[in-house]
This record gives C-alpha cells, sequence and structure tokens, in this order.
C-alpha cells in the first residue's frame, strides 16, 4: 500500500480504540457476578472477553468449568445490563491522541462515524458523554442492524449512508472483528496495538497499518 492513502471517510471502532472501556465493564461484569455467586475476575480477562457484543461478554465472564444453561445466561444478561447501565462511562477515557487525531480528520474534510459491537442502549449515551458526539455524523451501533462485525454490513451500511465507496473509507479498529470487517467491505484497515483483540496479537492480522494513534493514522491518510 503507498502512502499517503487517498480516502473520503474514516469509521472508527469505539471499545478499545477511541475509548478504554474496560474498567466499567469489569465492574459491571464483577458485580454481575457477585449478584450471582460466581467468583471475580481480573481486569486484565474481562479486557480479553470483549469485541463480540455484550452477550458474548456476559458468556465467557460467567463460564467456568461448564458451559452456562440458557436460563443462566439471560438471568448473568439481565443483571449485567443493569450494572452496566449504571456504571456506563464512568471510568471510560479516550486513548492519548483520539481527540487530536480526530480534530486532524476534520481538518482534512473526512466524514467519521463510529462502528461498535456495543450494545446501541449504552452507546449513545456513552458516545454523547466522552465528547466524541460533535466529531462523527452518526453512530452503528452492534444491534442497529441485523449482523455485526466480523459482518461487513455496518461498514457498507456507513459507507452507504455517507456516499463514499468502500475503497475510499478508511476503518480503524483494535480487532480481529475490525479487521475481518473491513477486508470484506473492501474497506482499508488501519489497526491500534493498544486496544482488546480478544487476547491476540494484532499485529499477527495483515492490515495495512499498525498505528500507534490516531495521529499516526492521520499522518498516513491524504484526502481523495
Ligand atoms: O462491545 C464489544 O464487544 C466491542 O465493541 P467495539 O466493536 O466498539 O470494540
Ligand atoms: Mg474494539
Amino acid at each position: 500500500m503507498n502512502f499517503p492513502l487517498p480516502i473520503h471517510s474514516v469509521t472508527l471502532d469505539l471499545d478499545g480504540t477511541l475509548l478504554d472501556t474496560a474498567p466499567d465493564l469489569a465492574k459491571a461484569a464483577n458485580a454481575m457476578l457477585a449478584e450471582l455467586g460466581l467468583p471475580q475476575r481480573s481486569e486484565a480477562q474481562i479486557r480479553d472477553f470483549i469485541g463480540k457484543g455484550i452477550p458474548n461478554l456476559v458468556k465467557r465472564s460467567i463460564t467456568f468449568d461448564q458451559e452456562p444453561d440458557a436460563e443462566a445466561l439471560a438471568r448473568a444478561d439481565a443483571a449485567f445490563r443493569r450494572h452496566y447501565a449504571e456504571c456506563n462511562g464512568r471510568l471510560s477515557q479516550p486513548y492519548p491522541g483520539v481527540i487530536e487525531g480526530l480534530e486532524r480528520f476534520r481538518s482534512l474534510g473526512l466524514k467519521l462515524a463510529i462502528i461498535t459491537n456495543k450494545a446501541g442502549a449504552f452507546t449513545e449515551p456513552l458516545v454523547a458523554v466522552s465528547g466524541l458526539a460533535s466529531y462523527v455524523e452518526f453512530t452503528i451501533a452492534g444491534d442497529t442492524l441485523p449482523r455485526k462485525k466480523p459482518d461487513p454490513l455496518p461498514l457498507q451500511h456507513a459507507c452507504q449512508r455517507m456516499g463514499v465507496p468502500t475503497k475510499f473509507n478508511l476503518h480503524i479498529g483494535d480487532s480481529q472483528n475490525d479487521f475481518h470487517a473491513a477486508r470484506a467491505a473492501g474497506c482499508p484497515v488501519f489497526l491500534v496495538p493498544y486496544g482488546y483483540n480478544e487476547g491476540e496479537d494484532v499485529r499477527l492480522l495483515e492490515c495495512d497499518a499498525i498505528v500507534a494513534s490516531l495521529v499516526h493514522a492521520a499522518e498516513l491518510v491524504t484526502t481523495a
């Protein structure tokens, strides 16, 4: 790939790319585990459970020796959502370089949108309270469409909504879900190494660039 990369828009992953949400997610998961009388998890463990949406995080958190049954899962899911609604956004912070990187993308005239696997009920308040809402045209949450990342649908939908051919939309994320969604949609993809990738090293994925921050990403693009 030749740099600078010519693009019209940037779609951004939320958890692990824009915001470090693991402390709030770990707090809610441990409150849920305590309520169900299950052992606590470390924040490091919870970090590795983030990426494929809340039902998956809940299932991974309550799975110890054996697979949970449907009823246990439903109770855990409801408890998690109740606790997360209380603490969502309290400890979550933008990573270094996020606001400056968004400013740079904006000054290049690029359209920006957020694409997350997090459920919409938690995404909208989080994007608002973290100050990210003013930078993006819209947000697509994990339950906005019938399929979420790694399916390409959210990226295809976002590109259509912005009127940008997928090859001119750069997707920036922290995980294999972002990587596969972008590749399947035909979008170039940069990955950050500081987020959550379900316990795997993102450097093993053949993305177009590993970027230390969004500022670094902005240095590698130009307006098409
Ligand atoms: O909710 C998740 O599991 C991850 O959300 P993300 O797509 O913003 O990383
Ligand atoms: Mg992520």
